[in-house]
């Protein structure tokens, strides 16, 4: 993978939850600069302009209870399409949400080119719910789970034959608020979590001081950043369409970002959950894109 080529892909999908709003976040990501920031450290960046993403009919729920399957269905399955394309020719992929559903398909994409893919998911939920466990239908709470191979079928089937992820490879950060069936999934599978009770005890710095030598440890090939912006507390980021007070702080989490960056072990990355009409005059876009900088190379000095 070449880091100095950069794709940007935006993700208008708002399908997998019930506020509207958050299909504009890549709008309001490139509003704030996300090229520009990027072309300014030396990357070079091609913008690739949005998925296309069809027109929901009516709202609907099939008899899982899934809200929207049809539609989220569909964009998946472009959005993996075009994700693998972009590794194909070597360039850096930067996804731009859309609420976090769009990682069953981004992830799928990656998937296909990974052996042992590390992933990385930042978020206040650990969106690791099920059609069985799921308290809301909602798929923007399942993401984590289908890139496990957890969950509806045709979801699942995505990037046929790519591996799925494996749930040692799997570190989460700033978890605050978790579901019963997730808890006991997380649980039962071991997976690597560090709640804000971690990071309120070790540090952020600590924090990701481990969660890079536990990848390393398992001898990824690859890790992807899954960065839901309502990981911060909404202090910093009011435009989520899922806010959980005691998050994340803007400090914490840039240095988060700046200390991956060192390690350079990230080879994808994205940007979720960004709603400009909940937003404070774009607060949220305007912290998603100072946070990419970071994990791109920004320096203070
Ligand atoms: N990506 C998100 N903001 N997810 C929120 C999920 C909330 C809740 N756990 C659910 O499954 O409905
Ligand atoms: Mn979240
Ligand atoms: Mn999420």
């Amino acid at each position: 993978m070449n880091r100095k080529k950069i794709s940007i892909i935006g993700v208008p999908s708002d399908y997998g939850q019930q506020r509207r709003g958050v299909d504009m976040g890549p709008s309001a990501m490139r509003y704030a600069g996300a090229i520009e920031r990027l072309e300014k450290l030396g990357y070079d960046v091609v913008d690739e302009g949005n998925v296309s993403v069809r027109k929901l009919e009516k709202s609907k729920r099939n008899d899982h209870k899934l809200l929207n399957l049809e539609e989220v269905l569909d964009v998946s399955e472009q959005l993996a399409k075009k994700v693998d394309e972009v590794i194909e020719q070597g360039r850096f992929p930067v996804i731009l949400g859309g609420d976090h559903s769009i990682s069953i398909g981004s992830i799928a994409g990656i998937r296909k080119h990974y052996q042992n893919l590390g992933v990385i998911w930042f978020d206040a939920h650990t969106d690791i719910n099920t059609p069985e466990t799921t308290p809301s239908g909602n798929i923007h709470g399942m993401p984590l789970a289908i890139n496990l191979g957890l969950g509806d079928e045709r979801l699942i089937n995505i990037a046929k034959g790519a591996p799925f992820l494996k749930f040692e490879n799997v570190v989460i950060i700033g978890a605050r608020s978790i579901d019963e069936g997730e808890r006991e999934l997380i649980k039962n599978k071991k997976i690597k979590i560090f709640t804000m009770h971690e990071i309120d005890r070790m540090g952020m710095s600590k924090v990701i001081e481990e969660t890079v030598a536990y990848l390393k440890a398992r001898q990824v090939d690859g890790v992807h950043i899954s960065i839901d912006l309502d990981a911060l507390d909404p202090i910093y980021t009011p435009g989520v369409g899922t806010p959980v007070p005691g998050g994340i702080t803007y400090r914490e989490s840039h240095l988060a970002m700046e200390m991956l960056e060192e390690a350079k072990i990230i080879t994808s990355c994205e940007f979720v959950e960004v709603n400009p009409i909940l937003d404070e005059r774009n607060k949220t876009a305007d912290t998603a894109v100072a946070l990419m900088g970071s994990l791109l190379g920004e320096k203070l000095v």
